[in-house]
């Protein structure tokens, strides 16, 4: 039996900042799917936010100023969000951008910035591709571009080693746009029904649209997909180093409403996104962060 894969459709971010899919099919598609490839700029090193995946859970030396690790017991007090052990194999750190600075080593941190510019200019070519008007995205996002909506980064160590388990459990993601950086092959999504690994395309991140941006575009021309995605379980590979991702996540803040389109076009207020947030972790059966 073969596996199907799917490859996702692709985009670059210009030097302008002006979000460019390879064709208007590959527009189309990113929306249906709600996941697209974008390229990796040109002078983006990521390799700092792999390294830091594979050593930020490892003990604290007790040097001073060590940020690389010792991240388990930290207990980040000025974060909602901070170092999670999950029940799949993830173990994860979250830690919104303003925090990233005092957190973070510094060369984390530089890539992160920019990861977190290009989401904003791929999130900006979504709503232009989706048709949201320009006037409203400040307040849709809190204020995406000054950075006042919420931007985090998710950083994932797959526990090879814990077996029977998922690698990361089926969900989408709860904002507008994660953009996502990994080392490995793994990812899936289930389109029309089946679950399908996504081919990894060299140079380039994977971008999923998420529950903020299907809400809002329900009832639009041009809905937008939440994409459903996982990671299935992981075996240990001797002489290999666990799978690693980190993400630069942007969504409305909790103290926000989420927004819809209704079918005359008019915004209207949704729900607050905290009780959203409340409601999915309550039906998917996980804790919502305790102190959000
Ligand atoms: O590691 C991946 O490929 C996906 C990670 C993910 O879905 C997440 O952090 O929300
Ligand atoms: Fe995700």
């Amino acid at each position: 039996m073969t596996t199907d894969t799917l490859t996702l459709p692709a985009a670059e971010v210009d030097e302008a900042g002006t979000l460019r899919f390879a064709s208007q099919a590959d527009a189309e598609q990113s929306l249906t799917l709600g996941a697209f490839n974008v390229a990796v700029p040109d002078g983006l090193d990521v390799s700092a936010g792999l390294a830091f995946c594979r050593s930020f859970y490892e003990p604290a030396t007790g040097h001073p100023g060590e940020r690389h690790r010792g991240h388990r017991e930290h207990g980040h007090a000025a974060s909602k969000l901070g170092y999670e052990d999950r029940p799949d194999q993830v173990e994860q750190l979250q830690l919104e951008s303003f925090l990233w600075q005092e957190y973070l080593p510094d060369d984390v941190t530089a890539v992160l910035r920019w990861m977190r510019q290009l989401t904003l200019d791929v999130l900006y070519g979504v709503f232009d591709t989706a048709g949201v008007p320009e006037g409203d995205r400040d307040l849709i996002t809190g204020g995406a571009r000054q950075d006042t909506g919420l931007c985090y980064t998710t950083v994932n160590h797959y526990r090879a080693g814990l077996s029977d388990r998922a690698g990361i459990v089926e969900h989408s993601d709860s904002g507008f746009i994660t953009t996502i950086c990994t080392d490995k092959p793994g990812y899936e999504i289930l389109h029309e029904g089946r679950w399908l690994p996504v081919r990894e395309r060299p140079g380039h991140f994977t971008v999923n649209l998420g529950d903020a941006f299907r809400v809002l575009t329900r009832k639009l021309p041009r809905p937008v997909t939440a994409v459903y995605h996982r990671v299935p379980e992981l075996r240990p590979d001797a002489g290999t180093p666990d799978r690693s991702s980190f993400t630069v996540y942007m969504g409305p803040r909790y103290d926000m409403s989420l927004y819809q389109y209704d079918t005359g076009g008019r915004l209207r207020e949704y729900q607050s996104f905290r009780d959203f947030s409340v409601e999915k972790a309550g039906k998917l059966g996980y804790a919502f962060h305790s102190r959000v």
